[in-house]
């Protein structure tokens, strides 16, 4: 079954509709002669770049650019750069540059981390500054970007690059009213946006155009120009004057003609600096895999994160739902470092806080669903963690270049169900990843199933919402790997997040009724978007990555597939050697043969020292005492010592499992009563449905009757209501999983929905921001204890001007 967001993504959207005021022809007349002067320096600029037929002169060679000020770039560029520490042209940028001042169009490639942003911005700048634009003449600049974050992350760049320019720069996500938005629209020189977003000033906003467009830019083009933004997209670039220069940047560039086509280009220069690199992810990153099943994914990442408690960690989950639900549990369970999370059904503000939060924090787990996949530039990430495998290589290699930025190493480990685990590896070796498979070392890994348990026995909203992660990650594995799916086993992966029993799917239920009704299997899953951001549904495996397939390497690292001792560089400065959980297994970097660099050397990923565990058991044992009586936690206390094995936070496991099966042992009574009524109602229907044949067959008017018994599609239960109730949850799971799919659906992340903002937009300014989730509990997201947590590096204060400067910027125009 599609999700509602690909049902409406199917409809091929019409081209937005301009508004023009009458006297719209005089006001382009006035401003274009007010740009009519002769300035010194732009012409000076000019001549660098177009040398005149009598002085012919090469280009700068990108190997001469040593530094920006060897490029022909304004002097208030020049000055922005120097104020915010650029001064030396980074690869992409010396490879980039003269082509994007020219005004040729560019397709820019370069590996994460690699400052693709300024490769953009800066002939941004300079083409607005050379063609004298100011904020009167209207949007002379585009750039689209596929989630909020990453728009204003570069209009923050550009803020502060382009201080000295008299440009007017705005960011357009759907973080304030359209109302106000639109007023700023028109007086605004650089835009940068979301799709959605846009297309919504497009068709509601008077005399917004894009007449006066000089340059568009895709950050990101592959994702953009792809799935759920396809139809968006198509109707943005059908408003946009063919005459412009179009820039397209990524880390995974699309090469696809189609993609271009769509785009117009005019002879674009493909820019790939790192193509020929031994390597696709940046050379200062660890990459590293280990098999885990389905329910000892938890305990792996409570184990790790409690032994890299000086860490800035990014750990990446398949779905909103379990990304909310562990965020709640780990935060409960304390683990010494700050716990954050970051996932589509937030609302604005606190998508924005998080963002700041993580950036500042030097220690701290952010939990994130692939909404911080790419282009989010954290400082110092020290780990990212895929706790669930990513759906393609490229979104592997965007979500491992949070780490390892810009002369910064980083460290990346990924967790492959053993299903999982030869195809992955293999796709990785054909994309030239290099990464090492490790061995989880059981006796080093902390238990912390019941834990949860005793948290969801105590705390119905908190087993809800681990019932709704339950069903959410498996819906998300059977749309992306069936095979993988029928390989978990349920009842020990719902055990693993604290439920006693293993719910039932809803989507399976549905898929099994539709085809016992149609005899044939013809409701297939294509969303795993129950409830995430992304909308992709096919393997975007772009045409490089086929391209560059390489079988020799494969089957060497095939090869390679056993047991070795050796060591890679012990990560953490903070981690002592002594019980590691996991060891070095094999290596796997493409074409390169296996080199045992010593015996019993062992990777400490995971650790703890015994003299921290006995500090820590005399203050568990107070703390088992508050826990028998009240399942609160110490705000403050550092409960390093909870996680032995069979600790279940101090309460009576036996006693709270009782109470858990009694109240499962309510809700399938209350099930039980509601498919009686069910049934008994389809038979009235049935017998209704009889009465009428058998009426119509001797002649009289059925309709006669119709007033008696409601219609089925008005009283009974839908399919939907049908399933929902017959599975393990309450009635309102069906519900909210759909209301769930409305709200993945409408994060501006994902493919828009204008009709449905059309209506928003106009009810009231505030809810125009919120339009990610009715959740009421996502509040806590980002509550007191993210905010101010155990090594809160920033103050209340701190928090409330990051604030207030948020929302300026969200006001746009300066
Ligand atoms: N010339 C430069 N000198 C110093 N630092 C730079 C320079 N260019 C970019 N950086 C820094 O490098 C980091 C990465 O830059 P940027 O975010 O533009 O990378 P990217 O290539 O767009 O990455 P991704 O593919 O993940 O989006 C940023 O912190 C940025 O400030």
């Amino acid at each position: 079954m599609k999700s509602k967001m690909q049902k409406f993504s199917m409809v091929k959207k019409k081209p937005a509709q301009v508004k023009r005021s009458k006297n719209f022809k005089k006001i382009q007349e006035k401003r274009h002669k007010k740009r009519n002067t002769d300035d010194p320096e732009i012409e000076a600029l000019n001549a660098r770049l177009w040398p005149s037929f009598d002085q012919p002169k090469e280009d700068i060679a990108p190997a001469d650019i040593k530094a920006f000020t060897d490029l022909p770039i304004s002097k208030k560029t020049l000055e922005g750069l120097k104020a915010n520490n650029f001064t030396k042209p980074t690869d992409i940028q010396r490879e980039s540059l003269m082509f994007g001042l020219k005004g040729h169009d560019i397709l820019g490639a370069a590996k994460t981390g690699s400052g693709k942003t300024l490769a953009f911005l800066i002939p941004i700048l300079e083409t607005l500054f050379k063609q004298r634009f100011t904020p009167s003449f209207g949007m002379a600049a585009l750039v689209i970007s596929p989630t909020r974050e990453l728009a204003y992350q570069s209009f923050d760049v550009l803020k502060k690059i382009g201080k000295l320019h008299e440009l007017s720069f705005g960011l357009v996500t759907g973080g304030m009213s359209l109302k106000e938005e639109a007023k700023k629209m028109n007086s605004t020189n650089v835009v940068i946006c979301t799709p959605g977003r846009l297309l919504q000033h497009f068709e509601q906003t008077p005399n917004f155009t894009a007449d006066e467009l000089k340059i568009l830019v895709l950050d990101e083009a592959d994702k953009i120009l792809h799935m759920g933004f396809a139809n968006t997209m198509n109707a943005i670039i059908e408003a946009l004057p063919r005459q412009r220069q179009t820039l397209l940047f990524s880390a995974t560039q699309t090469k696809s003609v189609k993609d271009l086509a769509r785009l117009s280009l005019k002879k674009p220069i493909y820019v790939s600096v790192h193509e020929k690199a031994k390597e696709t992810t940046p050379t200062s990153l660890q990459q590293r895999y280990i098999v885990c099943e389905m329910q000892d994914k938890i305990n792996t990442l409570w184990s790790f994160i409690k032994s890299h408690k000086q860490k800035k960690i990014l750990a990446f989950l398949s779905c909103c739902k379990q990304t909310r639900y562990l965020y709640q549990v780990l935060k409960k369970m304390h683990p010494g470092l700050t716990i954050l999370c970051l996932h589509g059904h937030m609302k604005q503000h606190q998508r924005m806080e998080v963002y700041n939060s993580f950036s500042r924090k030097q220690h701290a787990v952010l939990l994130a669903t692939d909404v911080a996949a790419r282009g989010l530039d954290f400082p110092v990430v020290n780990w990212v963690i895929q706790v669930d495998k990513p759906e393609n290589v490229d979104t592997y290699i965007h979500r491992v270049g949070r780490t390892a930025r810009y002369e910064k190493v980083g460290e990346a480990l990924l967790l492959l169900l053993p299903s999982e685990e030869k195809k992955m590896a293999e796709d990785l070796v054909k994309r030239k990843i290099p990464i090492v498979k490790l061995k989880v070392n059981k006796n080093r890994m902390f238990d912390v199933t019941k834990k949860l348990e005793s948290l969801c026995a105590a705390d119905k909203d908190l087993k809800d919402n681990a019932q709704k992660a339950f069903i959410s990650v498996m819906k998300t594995l059977y749309v992306l790997d069936k095979s993988s799916f029928q390989s978990v086993d349920l009842e020990a992966f719902a055990a693993s997040l604290g439920l006693v029993q293993a719910p039932k799917l809803p989507f399976l239920e549905k898929k099994k009724k539709s085809e016992s009704s149609t005899g044939a299997s013809v409701t297939e899953l294509t969303s795993t978007q129950d409830d995430d951001e992304s909308s992709e549904e096919d393997d975007d495996d772009s045409e490089d990555e086929k391209s560059s397939d390489n079988e020799g390497d494969v089957k060497k690292w095939l090869k390679n597939k056993k047991t070795l001792n050796f060591g890679v560089n012990s990560d953490d400065d903070d981690d002592d050697n002594d019980g590691d959980i996991y060891n070095v297994v094999k290596d796997v970097k493409p074409g390169e043969n296996e080199e045992s660099t010593g015996d019993n050397e062992q990777l400490a990923l995971v650790e703890e020292t015994r003299s921290s565990k006995k500090k820590s058991r005399a203050r568990e044992k107070l703390k088992l005492l508050k826990y028998t009586t009240r399942i609160t936690f110490d705000e403050e206390g550092n409960v390093e010592g909870q996680e032995s094995d069979d600790d279940a936070g101090g309460l009576n496991i036996d006693q709270a499992r009782e109470r858990m099966k009694e109240r499962d042992k309510t809700d399938k009574e209350l099930q039980r009563q509601r498919i009686k009524e069910q049934h008994r109602e389809q038979r009235l229907k049935l017998k209704e449905k009889r009465r009428l044949a058998e009426m119509e067959k001797r002649g009289q008017s059925a309709t006669e009757n119709e007033v008696v018994l409601d219609t089925p599609d008005e009283s009974s239960p839908s399919d939907d209501e049908k399933v929902t109730e017959q599975s393990d949850n309450d009635h309102s799971e069906s519900d909210e999983e759909n209301s769930d799919n409305a709200q993945a659906d409408e994060t501006e992340d994902d493919e828009p929905l204008p009709k449905k903002r059309k209506v928003v937009a106009n009810v009231s300014d505030e809810e125009d921001i919120q339009d990610d989730s009715s959740d009421d509990d996502e509040d806590q997201s980002f509550d007191g204890d993210q905010a101010s947590g155990n090594e809160s590096e920033i103050g209340a204060e701190d928090i409330e001007q990051e604030e207030a400067a948020v929302l300026a910027l969200l006001g746009g125009t300066r």
